[in-house]
């Protein structure tokens, strides 16, 4: 058990889920829950992004007539959503796994306090055997706070976790040169090394009622996810043992691979804003940010400058006064001013909470020396 720690995050659009009729494919979900659940089993790490709701919804209700409205689609959603969770929930519970359900808006992964608040969440549904399954909150998200697609919601939850791989499961054997729905012809590209205007204007809309965007959107998602280090596959949601047989390396459908130089990007993409304050610290805590490669403690903080939040950005400023690393604290100013120089198990008697042992996590610190 659990040899294997890579993350995978899989997205399953309608047209999987449903197999291109009007209601959600049990049967089918259940092929998918198997896979899923033989990952799980040896230590991937899997989260799940799910289309499906409005789907779901429309047949709950029995296809009703509605007003072509935003709150006509979000109505639907609103019931679709627990049909489609409380559908998960049962196929898992057959192989006594448990999911927590997460839904999201673009206004929660561009705040970075939001950010962080998903990203812990996910982090501990992760560390404690639990599947996160993400869609967006469609019933709530208007036009400005909504990301408008799962294939761009997978993207930014692949950076949230940190995956090292993103599916885009869907109706098509992968990216074809033009819509094999409308040219038969078509030919599937099975790699893309790199997303040219040309690979752009290849990939059309939805070829169906229910999907969202098509290709154009998994386009879009794929050039976000290997931007930030995380290989994207578009593969057939419905061959068979499609997603053990890629989290095992087959070769399927179309794989975008992530140009070298965008490997550590997944940090430059957290690091993008300005700095907000310094952590002074000593000697020795230098020592383990330089040179042993570690996270730096709140021990080894001398003195905090700067007012700033949980998850803005700061530097890391020798006594000496030199910088040497830039890193988003786990913990606001303030808190982090009580904390100093303290030993992480005091974190919670001086809080009252705790947000984990570390100021600054290494995986949320760049070294600029
Ligand atoms: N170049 C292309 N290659 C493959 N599929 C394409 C292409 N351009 C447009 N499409 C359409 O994209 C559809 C898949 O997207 P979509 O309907 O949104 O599915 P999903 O629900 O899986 O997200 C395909 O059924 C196909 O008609
Ligand atoms: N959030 C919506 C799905 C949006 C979406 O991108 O759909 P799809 O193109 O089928 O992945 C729902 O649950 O119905």
């Amino acid at each position: 058990m659990a040899q294997n720690r890579k993350t995978i995050v899989v997205k399953f659009g309608t047209s999987t889920l449903t197999q291109g009729s009007p209601k959600l494919n049990r049967p089918h979900m259940i092929s998918i829950v198997q896979q899923i659940t033989r990952l799980h089993q040896t230590g991937f790490r899997i989260v799940i992004v799910t289309s499906g709701a409005v789907a779901a919804g429309r047949d709950y209700l029995n296809h009703p007539q509605l007003p072509p409205t935003i709150a006509s689609k979000q109505l639907l959603a609103a019931v679709g959503q627990s049909q489609l969770i409380q559908t998960w929930e049962q196929l898992f519970a057959i192989y006594d796994i448990h999911i927590g359900q997460i839904l999201l808006t673009r206004a929660d992964i561009e705040d970075r306090e939001r950010f962080l608040n998903a990203r812990d969440t996910l982090q501990a549904l992760l560390d404690n055997g639990i599947i996160p399954v993400i869609n967006e909150n469609d019933a709530v998200a208007t036009a400005e706070i909504k990301v408008g697609d799962n294939d761009n919601l997978s993207a930014l939850a692949a950076i949230l976790v940190q995956a090292d791989q993103l599916y885009l499961l869907t109706d098509q054997q992968g990216l074809f040169d033009s819509d094999p729905r409308k040219n038969p012809a078509a030919k599937l590209i099975p790699v893309v090394n790199e997303i040219t205007a040309h690979i752009r204007s290849i990939a059309g809309g939805s070829g169906t009622q229910l999907g969202t965007g098509g290709m154009s959107t998994k386009i879009g998602a794929a050039d976000i996810a290997t931007r930030s280090g995380i290989e994207t596959v578009i593969a057939p949601g419905n061959r068979p043992d499609v997603i053990t047989d890629l989290a095992y390396g087959k070769p399927i459908g179309t794989k975008f691979t992530v140009a070298p130089e965008h490997l550590e990007s997944r940090k430059q993409w957290l690091f993008a804003a300005p700095s907000a304050g310094q952590l002074i610290i000593d000697d020795g805590a230098e020592n383990a940010v330089l040179v042993q490669h570690k996270s730096l403690l709140p021990a080894g903080i001398v003195r905090v400058e700067g007012r700033f939040s949980r998850g803005e950005v700061v530097k890391i400023r020798t006594l000496g006064g030199k910088d040497i690393a830039l890193g988003m604290p786990r913990y606001n100013s303030d808190a982090l001013t009580l904390i100093k120089g303290k030993k992480s198990h005091e974190i919670e008697r001086v809080l009252g909470y705790e947000y984990g042992a570390v100021a600054v996590h290494r995986d949320d610190m760049i070294v600029i020396k």
